[in-house]
């Protein structure tokens, strides 16, 4: 028979013993689909669940990549802590499993990539659109606050988009969770463009004003097209971060109340910085069209951002 690429391609299974309550021996099976990408240690490809023919995102982690203890805490960590959360606004943990050489890590699907697609696509984002995504930010930050969590490394490339253009944080790898009231944290992490002054002056120990610092980061770079302290050199960055340097350029424009907003929650001073309830009620979020004040947030029906889905 013609001998297509499609008949060579040979089809990936990988699955998962499992021994059920009754101690019935059980295999789950996946089917590896297209390549998403790479993810820090993992290979990242859609799966489909062959029973359920649910399509989910599967982090594939080879366990010789895992040789240093940091990098396995790390993914302990991220599993712990991603496993524990349940949110409309955050990418859904679906299962973790592994055999002998992988570990892996199954997640909700999110089809129309990140916001740091869809920004180096469109340049720049509207104020409307801004603010749709940025009340979903806060839903989630909201739910993961309450649970004691700091995500601590919100970037555009965390937040994914699914089919319904549905913002939804990921990614784990940095987060930790606080035990006991008024905890601070010290360990220096994040991604330079985004990472919080008291984070870099490593004395003082940070909490959860980091995540708002990286949302005034966020709003700034979806409004603009780049991030305010961005630079070639990371040194440089952190110095722009220290002092606080930054302005709006003048060829973009952007409302007075985007200015007033971003300009209050890059505040050098944790304390100062809003809370996202006041981030929520602030005139940029209330402003362009007449939304009743009466209607819950769900309602908030946002624009159309075009999504990558061809069909
Ligand atoms: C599976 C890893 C990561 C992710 O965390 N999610 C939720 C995701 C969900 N849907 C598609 N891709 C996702 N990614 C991409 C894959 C390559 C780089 C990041």
């Amino acid at each position: 028979e013609k001998n297509t690429a499609e008949s060579s391609e040979q089809v990936v299974i990988f699955e998962e013993k499992i021994t059920k309550v009754n101690g019935e021996v059980g295999i789950k099976r996946y089917q590896r689909g297209k390549f998403l990408g790479k993810g820090g240690f993992a290979k990242c490809y859609e799966a489909t669940n062959l029973e359920t023919k649910k399509v989910l995102a599967a982090k594939i982690i080879a366990k010789s990549s895992l040789t240093k203890n940091r990098a396995r805490q790390k993914l302990i960590s991220e599993i712990k802590i991603h496993k524990s959360l349940q949110n409309t606004n955050i990418v859904q943990f679906e299962h973790v499993f592994e055999d002998h050489e992988n570990v892996y890590i199954l997640l909700e699907l999110c089809s129309n990539q990140t916001l740091n697609e869809l920004i180096k696509r469109r340049k720049r984002l509207t104020e409307i659109e801004v603010q749709c995504y940025v009340a979903q930010i806060i839903n989630s930050l909201k739910y993961l606050h309450a649970s004691n969590v700091i995500h601590r490394d919100l970037k555009l490339g965390n937040l994914f988009l699914n089919k319904s253009m549905e913002l939804k944080l990921g990614d784990f790898g940095l987060a930790t969770k606080l035990e006991f009231e008024g905890e601070k944290k010290r360990t220096i992490c994040g991604t330079p463009n985004y990472i919080a002054p008291e984070v870099l002056d490593g004395k003082v120990g940070h909490s959860f004003e980091v995540d708002v610092w990286s949302l005034g980061v966020m709003i700034y770079a979806m409004l603009i097209g780049k991030p305010p302290f961005e630079t070639p050199d990371v040194k440089t960055t952190y110095r722009k971060i220290r002092l606080n340097s930054y302005t709006f350029p003048e060829h973009v424009l952007i409302s007075d109340s985007a200015k007033n907003l971003i300009t209050r929650i890059l505040n050098l001073d944790p304390v100062k910085r809003p809370t996202l309830d006041e981030i929520m009620s602030h005139p940029f979020m209330n402003t362009g069209g007449s939304i009743p004040k009466t209607l819950p947030l769900s309602t908030l029906a946002c624009p159309p951002s075009a999504s990558y889905n061809k069909q």
